[in-house]
């Protein structure tokens, strides 16, 4: 992608995220890769590559299904070019968000996570007690023809007490501040994939 298009796809994102806290953008990566990586996480799935997500950090990390009841497998540079080009793309937002809204984030984190039909996730903030680093979260869906009756929002708490669901379908991104924004997966009729990641910033802690 050049750099026009890349600008363009990000435009929007970053004006709403800036004055509502959350975003979205459909068709976000080029619909080969959205498929690539969606092959990838299912291929993931059939080797048994993916394990049970936890909640909390260090000492205190649990699995909990009645929290939370994704598996996951965390993305590392190298394993794919689908991958690397997902992560290339993240890189490219992370520079945009630090040089239109000064975020100093430095990272970028990110997990394929499927939940099987029935598993959820209830409603949480994306940031650990102890560990602030988190700032911008990014759920990217590949779920093709996504139908509302199927359940699986993505369900966003808005500060005015309203409330926007967000339907997993294949090429949407979803954008939210991690320490504001509480939100919840529902429950869905049908298998649910996606690439959840956070932008972090340096920790405030003293070293
Ligand atoms: O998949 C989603 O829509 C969001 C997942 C989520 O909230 C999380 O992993 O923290
Ligand atoms: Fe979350």
């Amino acid at each position: 992608m050049n750099d026009i298009d890349l600008q363009d796809r990000f435009a929007n994102l970053i004006d709403d995220l800036a004055s509502q806290g959350w975003s979205l953008r459909e068709l976000f990566a080029p619909e080969v890769l959205t498929r690539e990586l969606a092959a990838e996480c299912r291929k993931r799935e059939r080797r048994g590559e993916l394990s049970a997500a936890s909640v909390g950090r260090g000492d205190a990390q649990q699995v909990q299904e009645g929290i939370r009841g994704d598996r996951i497998q965390w993305l590392e540079p190298g394993q794919s070019a689908a991958c690397d080009q997902y992560l290339q793309l993240m890189d490219e937002l992370r520079l945009t968000l630090n040089r239109e809204l000064f975020l100093g984030l430095e990272d970028f984190e990110c997990h394929f996570a499927c939940y099987e039909p029935g598993a959820f996730y209830l409603r949480h903030l994306d940031r650990f007690r102890d560990d602030d680093r988190r700032t911008v979260s990014a759920a990217f869906y590949l779920n093709d023809d996504w139908q509302v009756e199927q359940g699986g929002a993505l369900r966003l708490y808005l500060h005015d007490g309203r409330e926007h669901d967000v339907m997993p379908q294949a090429g949407t991104l979803a954008l939210f501040l991690s320490g504001d924004m509480p939100h919840e997966v529902l429950p869905a009729s049908r298998e649910r994939l996606s690439l959840t990641g956070w932008f972090r910033r340096r920790s405030t802690d003293v070293l």
